[in-house]
């Protein structure tokens, strides 16, 4: 399959289409799990360790819970693979400080560095939406296996800076940010509900079916949908 876009910017996905959910939930989940207990004891007072320790107890309903029941509720949320935005803030702290000490390397997908390189060479922003947050995405796209990456994007957006990835105001709220019409824009995910809330919003929309992620089998509806970012041309307004 192999499809066209007369699109002026990509907005990406990370788990489940530029990158591996098997990696985000054996590589990086344990390393933040292992490591909430120390952040929330030695660091409980940092301004955004605090607030997202008091949007936990928010969500669950218990203003006076300690240390150890949040760091019980964090270790539940992963288990579920949970996208709560206080879970991503804590792991971003976490993921992001150790890609910076060089104990953690990013996962792309083979097809995707070169493809995103290409893009970016014939003029196509890129960007990124992820339920990571924004300091995670950040460190992931300067720590990848080739290098660091984030000259090729021209901006990142996470659930605080957009809002919740199945809800069209969300990308309503990038595409006035990035200053694109809605139909211009071309929203890549695993997730059949976050296409959904793109299109709503007038994106066009393009469903990532990788092999053995966990929405594979999902159903896609009308979205098109492909197995790699090797069946995606790109070409923005100004391409030669
Ligand atoms: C570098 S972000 C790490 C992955 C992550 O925590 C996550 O929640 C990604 O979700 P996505 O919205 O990209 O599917
Ligand atoms: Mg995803």
């Amino acid at each position: 399959m192999s499809l066209r876009f007369d699109v002026d910017a990509v907005v990406l996905d990370i788990e489940g289409t530029t990158s591996a959910t098997g990696f985000v939930v054996d590589v990086l989940y344990p390393y933040a799990r292992e490591r909430f207990g120390e952040l929330l004891a030695a660091r409980g007072a940092e301004p955004e360790v605090a607030r997202a320790v008091d949007q936990v107890r928010a969500e669950i309903g218990e203003p006076g819970a300690d240390a150890a029941r949040v760091e019980k509720v964090l270790g539940e949320w992963i288990d579920e693979d949970r996208k709560a935005t206080p879970l991503k803030t804590l792991q971003g702290i976490l993921w992001a400080e150790g890609f910076a000490r060089g104990e953690l390397v990013s996962h792309f997908y083979p097809d995707v560095i070169e493809v995103l390189r290409r893009w970016h060479a014939d003029g196509v922003r890129l960007y990124v939406y992820s339920s990571g947050s924004v300091a995670a995405q950040r460190a992931w796209f300067a720590h990848s296996p080739e290098g660091d990456l984030l000259g090729l994007v021209s901006g990142l957006y996470d659930t605080v800076n957009a809002g919740p990835k199945q809800e069209s105001g969300s990308y309503r709220a990038i595409a006035a940010d990035t200053g694109d019409a809605a139909g211009r824009l071309l929203f890549l995910s695993d997730r059949p509900g976050e296409l959904d809330a793109a299109r709503a919003a007038g994106w066009r929309t393009a469903g990532v079916r990788r092999a053995g992620e966990p929405y594979a089998d999902a159903e896609f509806g009308d979205h098109v949908q492909v197995s790699g970012f090797s069946e995606i041309t790109l070409r923005a307004r100004n391409s030669s």
